[in-house]
């Protein structure tokens, strides 16, 4: 579907595409993950052709990008972050002007126009304003205002930024039922769970590079944590995280929340050797809890920064 090879972008002195790559392959939803200024709206950019490049090659649809190519653009969605929305006009004629965009015929609009709304739930606000709508409600219309024209390939932009737990599913949801009827999604975000639970492939940008991508197994496989234990203790005493340390296999400990996030390279005994240190120093725990390595881990390993979550 789009195909990024070696594209360098610089604004004067700043390289903000340093090399990058990138692939998105029929039919799966991309995650797109990383730091503010790390690059991402550059590349989205650059592939929408809305930007030139100063070296490399992309290729959407298997063509090069070309901002004349209207074909291709009939085929693309964008779901901005900003709300792009008219507030003179209602929620139907809101989708109804970025549908016209690409489809001329009345009636096919009409119909395709009524299944936006009733894909993002807004059967009831028809008639309503931009401004009479909720935050998560506005969100969906933007998302609708996106795909009303059935794209191939969308690019959705942050879309669940401070919005209602409610509309957050709806949206999730209607993400992957895009996925499911064919569509090819490209989606970034900072919320790391819900790149985890979402994205079949992501791929993670640092200082406009591509530092790592694949699924999340393979990410997970690709960094030297294999498993982060948590634990809290009753009994925490001083030197308490020095001493973890010690314990076989640990890479780090991390202090969160009155608890102890402790980061092993891969074995067999980890837990057990966890154990024993807290019987030999005779400490009490109320919670333990192991897992692999979350997106969170994965970046912060890769990168040596946090990303807001
Ligand atoms: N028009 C511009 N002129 C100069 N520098 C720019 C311009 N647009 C972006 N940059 C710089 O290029 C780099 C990449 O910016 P970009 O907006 O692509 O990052 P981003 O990952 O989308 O950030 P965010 O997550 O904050 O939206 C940053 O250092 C930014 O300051």
């Amino acid at each position: 579907m789009i195909y990024m090879d070696g594209v360098v972008k610089r604004y004067k002195k700043t390289i903000a595409l340093d090399h990058f790559t990138f692939e998105a392959r029929p039919n799966e939803i991309v995650g797109l993950l990383g730091p503010n200024g790390c690059g991402k709206t550059t590349a989205i950019n650059c592939m929408l052709s809305l930007l030139t490049f100063d070296q490399g090659k992309i290729t959407v649809f298997d063509q090069p990008v070309n901002p004349n190519n209207n074909k291709a653009k009939r085929r693309i969605g964008i779901v901005p972050q900003e709300l792009a929305l008219f507030e003179k006009l209602n929620v139907y004629e809101n989708i109804d002007f970025y549908c016209g965009l690409y489809v001329s015929d009345k009636k096919e609009r009409k119909a395709l126009v009524e299944e936006a709304i009733e894909f993002v739930g807004l059967e009831k606000y028809k008639k309503f304003a931009p401004k009479q709508l909720s935050g998560g409600l506005k969100r969906r219309l933007n998302i609708a205002c996106g795909i009303s024209h059935k794209p191939d390939l969308l690019f959705l932009d942050e879309p669940t930024v401070a919005v209602d737990a409610q509309s957050r599913n709806f949206i999730l949801e209607g993400v992957k039922k895009m996925k499911e009827n064919g569509t090819t999604v490209i989606y970034t975000t900072h919320y790391l769970e819900e790149a985890e639970d979402l994205c079949d492939r992501l791929v993670i940008m640092d200082g406009g590079r591509n530092v790592a991508q694949g699924t999340l197994n393979e990410l997970q496989r690709s960094i030297s944590t294999q498993e982060s234990i948590t634990i809290s203790f009753i009994d925490d005493s001083e030197g308490l995280k020095t001493q973890l340390q010690e314990i076989p296999h640990v890479i780090k400990v991390l202090e969160k929340n009155d608890a102890f996030e402790i980061h092993f390279e891969k074995s067999q005994n980890n837990l057990s050797n966890l154990i024993k240190f807290v019987d030999e120093h005779q400490l009490t725990y109320s919670q333990i809890s192991s897992e692999k390595p979350s997106l969170s881990n994965i970046f912060l390993e890769l990168t040596g920064k946090e990303l807001r979550d």
